[in-house]
């Protein structure tokens, strides 16, 4: 029903039916679709403690070692703790730089270079660095693409038999429950490789400053010393842990990577703002390579963002213990809620030609990322708003700038635009590659 676009679907049901709040009968699921400003204010701040679990779905249980992730777990003690999400950044440098180089020799080659693959590897790496350490790096790389690729195709839709949970033969009938359980089981292994390695590293280490690892304190450490103190107030259970570092690779790799993708594509199809951008990181980097002077990419970002959310319906919330009344609607207990965050973005009567990429409508308006600008919502908003938000930025901002700074960028010649068309999964990405042709610009930064 809601089709290979829901968000733009849902958004053209909610127009006839219900611009704010919109009821949908899916199966066995009540649902409601939020698609306005106010009433995602509503949601997600003046009821967000009422609205802040989320609906257990099957592929998130089985994958999730029983919906025990950030993402998943009903809101509590542990989700609190469990934020600690640094910024790592001479990780997120050192990975660029080996990209830039990359680019560089098929630049040197007068080759295009397929940025839809390069841009998902570079976050992959980045975010296995940050998850479990550089000695780790090369395994995680390549085992976890795979398994992960599935992962994101999995949880992107809407699965038979979550609308039908009575009908508890559905999944083995579908075929899913097989598919998830092998994916459970490649991903177990990986992790359980990865955690046997850790433990043992830690064990022989004869100094504090060796026990650290690598170059600083990951993920897995930070899990791992948390369930040794017993600090988070509810047990962090080997099951968490590997949920908790499998959601950092479903949170981290895509949405960044696809962010510079759209990115790099609107900025491709209007070349005046290519320009603009690329002569402030020119100018800026020359003399301070500090990313703080980069104001008029900071836009291009934003504008990316409401365009383009990684999570266009951002992930659903469940109301699991009581029933809330929203804009004189009762809400019964266990409605499965939707944020069409794609809908809210795109408002006409808050953002003038609002289908247009215009980076500087951001001129007089701050961008403001920590959800409390209910008319953008690109990392949702509330107790269970992305913890990744500046993680994500910094790899972005990072990544755009070096590219922009490092190469000038056009389209391979048998090509007059890029095409904008979207592919809805895990998260919101290109449905066609991103084949460009860099020119190599300055080897020094
Ligand atoms: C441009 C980059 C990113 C965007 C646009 C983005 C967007 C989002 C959105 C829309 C949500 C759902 C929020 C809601 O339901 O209200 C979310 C949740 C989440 N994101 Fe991100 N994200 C990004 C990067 C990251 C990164 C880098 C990480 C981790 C390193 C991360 C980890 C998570 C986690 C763990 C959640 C679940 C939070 C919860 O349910 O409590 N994200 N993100």
């Amino acid at each position: 029903m809601v089709g290979d676009q829901p968000h733009r679907r849902l958004r053209d049901l909610a127009r006839k039916h219900g611009p704010d709040v919109m009821r949908l009968q899916l199966g066995e699921l009540s649902c409601i679709v939020i698609s306005t400003p106010e009433a995602a204010k509503l949601v997600m701040k003046t009821h967000d403690k009422a609205f802040a679990s989320r609906p257990r779905l099957l592929a998130a249980d089985l994958v999730f070692y029983g919906s025990k992730s950030l993402t998943l777990a009903p809101y509590g003690e542990f989700w609190k703790h469990a934020q600690r999400v640094r910024s790592f950044r001479s990780i997120r440098e050192a990975e660029v730089s080996d990209l830039v180089a990359s680019i560089a020799r098929a630049a040197a080659a007068g080759k295009a270079v397929d940025l839809s693959t390069m841009l998902p590897a570079l976050t992959t790496a980045i975010t296995s660095r940050a998850a479990f350490g550089k000695s780790q790096q090369l395994t995680t790389d390549r085992a976890f693409q795979v398994v992960f690729d599935n992962i994101s195709e999995v949880l992107g839709g809407f699965a038979i038999s979550d609308l039908y949970p009575s009908l508890k033969w559905l999944p083995a009938l579908t075929g899913l429950k097989a598919r998830l359980e092998k994916l459970r089981k490649a991903s177990d292994s990986v992790l359980d490789r990865i955690i046997d390695d850790n433990r043992s590293r830690k064990s022989s280490a004869t100094t504090a400053a060796e026990s650290k690892g690598d170059d600083e304190e990951n993920v897995l450490d930070i899990l791992l010393n948390l369930q040794e103190s017993q600090d988070a107030g509810v047990p962090i259970t080997m099951d968490v842990i590997k949920a908790v570092t499998l959601e950092l690779f479903m949170g981290g790799v895509d949405t960044s990577a696809s962010t510079v993708e759209w990115s790099m594509s609107e900025m491709i199809n209007n070349p005046r703002i290519l320009h603009k951008a690329q002569q402030e990181v020119r100018q800026a980097l020359g003399d301070d390579p500090s990313l703080h002077r980069l104001k008029y990419l900071d836009m291009v970002i934003a504008e990316t963002l409401r365009l383009h959310p990684p999570g266009p319906l951002l992930v659903p919330r469940e109301n699991r213990e009581r029933q809330v009344e929203l804009n004189s609607y009762v809400i019964p207990a266990n409605t499965h809620v939707i944020v069409n965050a794609w809908a809210v973005n795109r408002d006409p009567r808050y953002w003038t030609e609002a289908e247009r990429f215009v980076p500087e409508r951001f001129v007089d308006r701050s961008i403001d990322y920590t959800g409390n600008d209910f008319q953008f919502i690109p990392f949702g908003a509330g107790r269970r708003m992305c913890p990744g938000v500046s993680f994500g930025t910094a790899v972005v901002k990072l990544t755009l700038a070096s590219l922009l700074f490092h190469f000038d960028w056009s389209l391979p010649a048998e090509q007059k635009s890029i095409n904008l068309t979207e592919c809805f999964g895990a998260t919101l990405r290109r449905q066609y590659a991103l084949h460009l042709l860099p020119t190599q610009y300055c080897s020094v930064l």
